[in-house]
């Protein structure tokens, strides 16, 4: 069990500053806990936590444990700590060990589809298909029509794309292993897919895919706003204020798999902020084989 201030003070990557508002039923008080930091590769799953005695317990999207010791806050003159611990990882072993065995049997070759929200992502993906033979997965729809089926993940999910934040990996890794082994096809298109370092590399770990290459839809956040508010299908996440959200977890997160995929020569860049016909001359032209 590490601690878990020293951990983030370890990370010198971005935090985020969390609020929590607890009811001493003791006395009658709610006590305002300010200020909880936590790298910004994390997020509280949702917002039931279970309470045990003095003790909080939240999950992490990343299936860490958070404990706060309500009874250990520390005081000095100047500041107050919170007693923070990382409580260890909640891990479907059994469950990986079989999907690994399973998708490197059928070894399909996929190429992953990034850029920011609106983009134009889903739209030459279509087109791709048509004119490429691949098969089609988009993580975000996915993840919809999992909310759909009324999986028990459902309200998790539901919560967090209306806040924008990123799936835990091993919910959407297990969507999309179920779609690739449903469909005959061997080439796949994943779009909105790896989002953050941790989606890659649990990708990578658990399924043993390494992309064919990476499709980069490089486009203003200027003309990705106006396309969302455009884009009238009912989203829950089209509307300004998750939009921002978005755009702020695309640069703090989903940029650094790009750069990954850059580093090993895999990415295709595209100017997505051309009409549909001129970027698919680019998709096109990104798609022909090497001469
Ligand atoms: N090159 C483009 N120029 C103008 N509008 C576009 C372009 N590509 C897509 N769109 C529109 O912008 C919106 C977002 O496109 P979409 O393909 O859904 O993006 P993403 O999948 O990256 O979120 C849609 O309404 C789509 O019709
Ligand atoms: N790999 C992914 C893809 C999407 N998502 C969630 O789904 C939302 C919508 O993603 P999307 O790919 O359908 O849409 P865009 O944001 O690209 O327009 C994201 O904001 C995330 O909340 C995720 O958590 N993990």
């Amino acid at each position: 069990m590490g601690n878990y201030r020293a951990d983030l003070l370890k990370d010198h990557a971005n935090y985020d500053y969390f609020y929590l508002e607890l009811f001493a039923s003791t006395t009658w008080e709610w006590r305002e806990l300010r200020n909880i930091r936590l790298s910004s590769y994390v997020y509280p799953v949702s917002d039931e936590a279970i309470i045990s005695g003095c003790v909080v317990y939240f999950l992490l999207s990343n299936y860490d444990i958070l404990r706060f010791d309500i009874s250990r806050q520390i005081s000095s003159s100047r500041q107050r700590f919170l007693h923070i611990e990382l409580m260890g990882t909640v891990v479907d072993s059994a469950n990986k060990e079989e999907s690994k065995s399973v998708l490197s049997e059928k070894k399909p070759k996929v190429v992953f589809v990034l850029g920011g929200p609106g983009s134009g992502k889903g739209t030459q993906c279509a087109n791709i298909v048509e004119h490429f033979g691949y098969t089609h997965l988009s993580a975000g729809d996915l993840l919809r029509a999992e909310i759909k089926s009324g999986s028990k993940n459902g309200t998790m999910i539901q919560n967090m794309i209306s806040e924008g934040i990123i799936v835990p990996s091993e919910v959407t890794i297990k969507l999309l292993e179920k779609a690739i082994m449903e469909n005959e096809n061997d080439k796949f298109l994943i779009d909105g897919f790896p989002r953050n370092e941790e989606n890659r590399a649990a990708f990578e770990s658990v399924t043993g895919i390494i992309p064919e290459f990476v499709l980069f839809f490089d486009c203003s956040e200027e003309e990705m706003e106006k396309r969302l508010l455009g884009r009238n299908q009912g989203r829950v996440d089209d509307n300004i204020e998750t939009i921002r959200k978005r755009f702020k977890v695309f640069v703090d997160s989903s940029l650094a798999v790009i750069e990954y995929y850059n580093s090993k020569g895999k990415v295709k860049k595209i100017d997505a902020g051309k009409p549909v016909g001129e970027v698919f001359e680019a998709v096109k032209a990104a798609f022909a084989p090497a001469k």
